[in-house]
C-alpha cells in the first residue's frame, strides 16, 4: 500500500511532556518554599544494559531540571537479591526519598515480584506494587503506572471527555496494557483488551475510537486497521535496522513504534509519533508521581498538574 499524505494531527508528546515537567517543577518549588519538602526520587539500576543506562540518565537529568532530588543507585550485575532488598529497605526508611523506581528487567537471578513487593506502596512511583494495582482497580487514590498515565493525559488533552468512546488496548502487560484498560474504564470508555490470541484483530481495531498499541512488535498495526478519524496512541519503542543498508550492515538502528506510522497517519484523526510521543510522557509522569508522593507523605493536597 502506498502511503497517502498524512491527514492526522500529530500529537506532540515531547512538547506536552515539557509543559508537564514545568508544571511539576513549579508545584515542587512551591511545596519546598511553603513546607520545606523537596521531592526526592531514587532510581535503582542493576547491571549494565546500555538502553537502560540511557533511560536512567534521562530520568536523572529531567528530575534535576524539575528541581527535585535525584539519586541513582547503580549496582553491579552480580548484586544478590538480599543486597537489593536491603537497599530498598533503607530507601523505604529514608524520609528524604518519596519515590523509588527499580529499573526493569532485573537480572534473571533476582525475583522481580519479591523486589516490587518490598517497595513501600506509597513510594512506588511506578505503580507496580499489588497494592497500587488494587487501588487502581477499585478506583481509590494510589500510584498510577507512568506510561498509561501519560497516555491518558494525552488523550484527555486531545479529546476532552472520553466517556462512551470505544477503546481498544492491544497488549496485556502489567506495566501498560492492564493499567491502561483500567484508566480508560475509569473514564467510562467501552474497553477491549486485545492480545496475540485475539481473533481478527483488524476488524476489532476498526471499531476503535481510541487505539492504544502496546505489543512490542515493530509496525504491526497497519493503516487499513485504523478507523477513520480514530486517535492512535503508540506505546511501542522498537529498535529495527537502519533504512540505509550500509548503515544497517554497520549495526545502526532506528526506533519505530507498534504502528506503521505513515499508513496510520493517513487514516487516523490524531496519532502519537515514535520517538517524541508517549516516551517523554513516561518520564514526565514519573516526576509527577514523585511530586504527588511527596505531598501525600507530608499530608498536603497535591496541586492539579493537568494543562
Ligand atoms: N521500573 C521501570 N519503570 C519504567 O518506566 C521503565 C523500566 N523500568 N524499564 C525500561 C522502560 C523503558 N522506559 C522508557 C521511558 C522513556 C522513554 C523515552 O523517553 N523515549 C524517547 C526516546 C526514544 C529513543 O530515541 O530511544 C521517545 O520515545 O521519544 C523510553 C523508554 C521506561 N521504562
Amino acid at each position: 500500500m502506498t502511503a497517502a499524505p498524512p491527514r492526522a494531527t500529530i500529537i506532540d508528546g515531547k512538547a506536552f511532556a515539557a509543559g508537564l515537567v514545568d508544571r511539576v517543577a513549579a508545584a515542587s518549588g512551591r511545596l519546598e518554599a511553603a513546607h520545606g519538602v523537596k521531592p526526592g526520587l531514587a532510581v535503582v539500576i542493576v547491571g549494565e544494559d546500555p538502553a537502560s543506562q540511557i533511560y536512567v540518565r534521562n530520568k536523572g537529568e529531567t528530575t534535576q531540571r524539575a528541581g527535585m532530588r535525584s539519586d541513582t543507585h547503580r549496582l553491579s550485575d552480580n548484586t544478590s537479591e538480599a543486597e537489593l532488598l536491603a537497599l530498598i529497605a533503607a530507601l523505604n526508611a529514608d524520609s528524604g526519598i518519596h519515590g523509588i523506581l527499580v529499573q526493569l528487567p532485573l537480572p534473571a537471578h533476582i525475583d522481580s515480584a519479591a523486589v516490587l513487593a518490598a517497595i513501600d506502596p506509597d513510594k512506588d512511583v511506578d505503580g507496580f506494587h499489588v497494592v497500587n494495582v488494587g487501588r487502581l482497580s477499585v478506583g481509590v487514590p494510589g500510584m498510577v503506572p507512568c506510561t498509561p498515565l501519560g497516555c491518558l493525559m494525552l488523550l484527555k488533552a486531545e479529546l476532552g471527555d472520553l466517556s462512551g468512546l470505544n477503546a481498544v488496548v492491544v497488549g496485556r502487560s502489567n506495566i501498560v496494557g492492564k493499567p491502561m484498560a483500567q484508566l480508560l474504564l475509569g473514564e467510562s470508555c467501552t474497553v477491549t483488551i486485545a492480545h496475540s490470541r485475539t481473533r481478527d484483530l483488524p476488524s476489532l481495531f476498526r471499531t476503535a475510537d481510541i487505539l492504544v498499541a502496546a505489543v512490542g512488535r515493530p509496525e504491526m498495526i497497519r493503516g487499513d486497521w485504523v478507523k477513520p478519524g480514530a486517535t492512535v496512541i503508540d506505546v511501542g519503542i522498537n529498535r529495527v535496522p537502519s533504512r540505509d543498508p550500509v548503515k544497517a550492515a554497520e549495526g545502526k538502528t532506528r526506533v519505530v513504534g507498534d504502528v506503521a506510522f505513515e499508513e496510520a497517519a493517513a487514516v487516523a484523526g490524531r496519532i502519537t509519533p515514535v520517538p517524541g510521543g508517549v516516551g517523554p510522557m513516561t518520564i514526565a509522569c514519573l516526576l509527577a508521581n514523585t511530586y504527588t508522593a511527596a505531598c501525600r507523605a507530608a499530608g498536603i493536597e497535591p496541586e492539579p498538574l493537568d494543562a
